[in-house]
């Protein structure tokens, strides 16, 4: 059985982690962190029933209670570089879904866990189908790179842009072949053309209603390609968390991306 610990473990992505974990063959929770839920009961807050096991406020104090072989993380941009290097830096496996690490706060923990044997991944989508955009999407910059990002959340999101749009941004960017053709506007409202990176345009779209979406358009001669994807559920992440929970107790090293433990 792998142990899992659930850290953000009442928030959308972490109550649904709990869930899943408790559902799926070879997995149990180990315990469960949420600094506004400490001291409640996990099953109770997940809605699941009472089930014994006490939220703790911290990673540490959780660590103290029982060690986990992997900890999940679906916590806060604001708080996951601290988070992550506690864990790696305790020889514990990570698998984490929050956004917002830089490239280089990844190398730095990429070096705490190799030093002390931990593996881990970094993913910023774990459904199938926003994976398997980014590596069509990456496909198509080759032949066409002329294309623009439009991730479309729920207005509660932290961070803007999404870290599944700017990963798809980095993969396109390095897959394109040729520079893409400049446009000509001017903004007469500063922001109105939305924000770059990697040389590609990203808009971010926040409304109550969305979940997690994400459109990659490809303008060239006459026509245009779009891609779109839709979480219509946080079920769609569930599959990819399962997976990964398991692999990181194998595959060697800290990842980035999901598709480093699909292929
Ligand atoms: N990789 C993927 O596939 C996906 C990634 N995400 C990402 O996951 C992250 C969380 O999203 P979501 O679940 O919607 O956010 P929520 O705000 O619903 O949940 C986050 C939870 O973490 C808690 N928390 C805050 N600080 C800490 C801390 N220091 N230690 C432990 N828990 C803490 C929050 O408590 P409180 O509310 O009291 O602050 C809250 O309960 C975001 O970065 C989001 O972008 C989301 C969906 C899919
Ligand atoms: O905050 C969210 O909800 C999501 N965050 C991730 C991101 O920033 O890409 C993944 C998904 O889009 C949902």
């Amino acid at each position: 059985m792998i142990e899992v610990l659930v850290n953000g473990a009442s928030g959308r992505m972490g109550s649904e982690v709990v869930r899943s974990v408790m559902a799926e063959e070879g997995l149990a929770i180990a315990g469960a962190v949420d600094p506004a839920a400490a001291g409640k009961d996990l099953g109770e807050v997940v809605g699941i029933g009472h089930n014994g096991i006490t939220i703790s406020p911290n990673l540490e104090e959780a660590f103290k209670v029982k060690k986990p072989d992997v900890v999940v993380d679906f916590t806060s941009p604001k708080v996951i570089y601290e988070n992550a290097k506690f864990v790696l830096s305790h020889g514990v496996n990570m698998v984490i879904g929050t956004t917002g690490l830089t490239a280089d706060q990844r190398k730095e923990l990429s070096e705490i866990a190799n030093k002390s044997g931990a593996n881990g991944l970094v993913a910023p989508n774990f459904s199938l189908g926003a994976v398997l955009l980014m590596k069509v999407s990456a496909e198509i910059s080759k032949y066409m790179p002329n294309a623009e990002i439009i991730e479309l959340h729920h207005n509660h999101k932290y961070d803007a842009p999404s870290g599944t749009a700017k990963l798809t941004a980095e993969k396109m960017a390095a897959a394109r072949t040729k520079a893409p053709e400049p446009d000509e506007t001017k903004e007469s409202l500063p922001g109105v053309r939305g924000g770059k990176y990697e040389g590609i345009t990203i808009h971010s779209v926040r409304l109550p209603g969305y979940v997690a979406h994400q459109e990659v358009l490809f303008g060239g001669y006459g026509e245009i390609l779009t891609l779109r994807h839709d979480s219509l559920d946080r079920k769609s992440f569930m599959p990819g968390v399962m997976l990964a929970c398991k692999k990181c107790m194998t595959v060697k090293g800290f990842v980035y991306g999901l598709e480093n433990y699909l292929e």
